[in-house]
């Protein structure tokens, strides 16, 4: 049995590993910062705040689902099939209609502020 430690440790190198070697995990990471650090200069309230941690945790969690898809699919399956296409363009279009969203609700949230 492995001790609560090392689950956490195993968890944090899986983070690490995202935040700093996947592509479009930084990318995501990377935007959220921007979002983050334009909402300080804005007089957000408290649970204005919690919305827009929320959808950063959201979008980025998101795409480390995705890409742990793709790996998957990736080990699975290693040359052209259009099952594989579909799963992974499904993957995608979910992490674009979750982004999409979250864009939209920033504007509703953040547009009042700055307006
Ligand atoms: N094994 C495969 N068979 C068929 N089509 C595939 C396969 N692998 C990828 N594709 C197609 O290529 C697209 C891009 O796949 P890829 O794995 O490069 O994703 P990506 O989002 O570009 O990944 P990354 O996070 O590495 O940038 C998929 O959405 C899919 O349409």
């Amino acid at each position: 049995m492995r001790s609560l430690k090392d689950k956490f440790a195993y968890a944090f190198v899986g983070l690490k590993k995202g935040v700093l070697e996947d592509r479009s995990v930084k990318l995501q990471c990377f935007i959220a910062a921007l979002v983050i650090l334009f909402c300080l200069f804005l007089p957000l309230a408290r649970w204005e705040w919690g919305i827009v941690l929320l959808l950063c945790t959201l979008v980025i969690a998101l795409e480390f689902v995705n890409s742990v898809i793709e790996k998957c699919v990736d080990l699975i399956c290693p040359h052209y099939d259009e099952r594989a296409k579909t799963i992974k363009d499904l993957m995608a279009g979910a992490v674009l209609f979750v982004s999409l969203a979250a864009a939209g609700i920033f504007v509703i949230i953040l547009g009042g502020k700055i307006i």
